[in-house]
């Protein structure tokens, strides 16, 4: 059996990420959740002109430098700047501009002076307080990014804050990696879709459902290839026609010992490299990957094989553990993509016989303090998919280590 930390290098080293001949022009509205593949940049300036952060008014620093409350500036107010309206008078000596927070400097001024600082009578504004320095409270242009500087770097992550920047910069299309396909097959003679009456011996096909929901929310796009017999011809024409569709393959099930665990036969059958047949990992121990070097895959990547085990918690718990950061990574992704780790606390007491690295699953808890972790109740037993449900965290036990006790610290993965 492979250590979990092998696999997972053999693994992410396979999981080459999208190149250019990947990549794909979205309207701005449409590319949340995209990964950025070709650097952005902005013919804008940001701030594009100068303006002020205050209301207030534009002067001339070396008008009301010496000024003070007892011996005050007094200035000619020439014009009023509103938000959105351009100056249309420079500002000369002993003149000043009416201006507001966000609006344009006129020319000639040079500083801002916060109008708690001052009084007017008539046209005139009394400066009651010399500024700080030249330049207060005036956000020059460019002092954010000048244009033509990289904006969002190859392998950025569009969320909120990238779109903002995107809308502000009018980038109102992006040059996006296109989006992992993962084609996902449930193998065994018992199953049927959750839409079917079930017969005696026959359980739903969740896995199939489980892994689609995981690839979706992971940025992926799912392709639902539905159940395979228990027959090696069903499921080589299965995994045959997902090698020409997907980049990523998963299935589940059949990757055992048993009389009707084919899958592996099948991959050798294919001429896929298989990489590793068992990992030491609990649970998840039979986990079957292997890769097939497809001419139709640019630039020489392969498809990636995952054969996860057919218990619904072994396919969640080691599609959490190595297909996510796979999948992340051939995104194209820059940061990222690798497994989330915590330290928190145990509220129960954790068990494992110490033969495999042991994922038990249950809740992350941030507090004030440090972060928790909350043992799901009832059994953990692979094929309990029930007490699964609100997990979003795994603790790790080391091979070796028997057991964490109520309080003490423990590794957690959490998604
Ligand atoms: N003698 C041994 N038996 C088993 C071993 C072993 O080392 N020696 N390994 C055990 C471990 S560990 C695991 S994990 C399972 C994995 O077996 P398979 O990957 O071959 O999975 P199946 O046998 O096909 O199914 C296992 C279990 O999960 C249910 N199942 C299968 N597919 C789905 C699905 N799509 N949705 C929901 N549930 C599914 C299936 O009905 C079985 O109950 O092998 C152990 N055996
Ligand atoms: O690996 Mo199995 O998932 O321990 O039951
Ligand atoms: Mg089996």
């Amino acid at each position: 059996m492979l250590p979990v930390n092998e696999a997972e290098a053999i693994i992410l080293n396979e999981a080459q990420p999208m190149g250019v001949s990947d990549t794909e022009i979205v309207d701005l509205w449409e590319a949340v959740g995209r990964v950025v593949a070709v650097p952005v940049t902005s013919r804008l300036d940001f701030p594009h002109w100068d303006n002020s952060a205050m209301d207030g008014y534009a002067v001339r620093y070396a008008d009301v430098s010496q000024c003070s409350a007892e011996n005050p500036t007094i200035l000619d107010i020439i014009e009023e700047i509103p938000a959105g309206y351009a100056p249309q008078m420079a500002i000369a000596p002993r003149q000043a501009a009416r201006i507001l927070t966000g609006s344009m400097m006129p020319s000639g001024a040079d500083t801002v002076v916060m109008q708690e600082n001052t009084r007017t009578e008539g046209s005139q504004v009394y400066i009651l307080t010399a500024p700080s320095q030249l330049g207060a409270f005036v956000r020059r242009q460019g002092e954010y990014y000048q244009a033509g500087a990289p904006l969002l770097d190859r392998g950025t992550l569009l969320s909120a804050p990238e779109i903002a920047v995107l809308a502000a910069a009018q980038c109102v299309q992006v040059s996006v990696f296109s989006k992992v396909r993962v084609a996902i097959i449930s193998t065994g003679s018992e199953l049927v879709s959750p839409d079917r009456p079930l017969q005696p011996g026959q359980i739903v096909d969740s896995n199939q459902y489980a892994l689609a929901a995981l690839i979706e929310q992971a940025g992926g796009v799912p392709l639902m290839l539905g159940i395979v017999p228990d027959n090696p011809q069903a499921i080589r024409e299965a995994i045959a026609e997902a090698t020409q569709i997907a980049d990523i393959i998963l299935s589940s099930g059949g990757v055992s010992v048993g009389d009707y665990d084919y899958v592996d036969s099948v991959l050798a059958d294919l001429g896929a490299k298989v990489h590793f047949h068992q990992v030491a990992i609990k649970p998840g121990k039979p986990l079957t990957f292997a890769t097939f070097s497809q001419s139709m895959q640019p630039e020489g990547r392969s498809v990636l094989y995952f054969g996860l085990p057919g218990n619904p918690v072994s396919a969640l718990v080691t599609a959490w553990r190595f297909v996510v950061p796979a999948l992340k990574k051939r995104s194209g992704l820059a940061a990222g993509w690798q497994p989330k780790w915590a330290i928190a606390r145990s509220r129960q007491p954790l068990k494992s016989d110490g033969r495999r690295e042991t994922y038990l699953w249950g809740q992350l808890i941030p507090t004030p303090q440090e972060s928790e972790f909350e043992l799901a109740t009832g059994s953990h037993s692979s094929g309990n998919l029930i007490n699964l449900a609100r997990t979003n965290a795994l603790a790790v036990l080391p091979v070796g280590e028997t057991q964490v006790k109520l309080g003490e610290r423990v590794k957690v993965l959490y998604f």
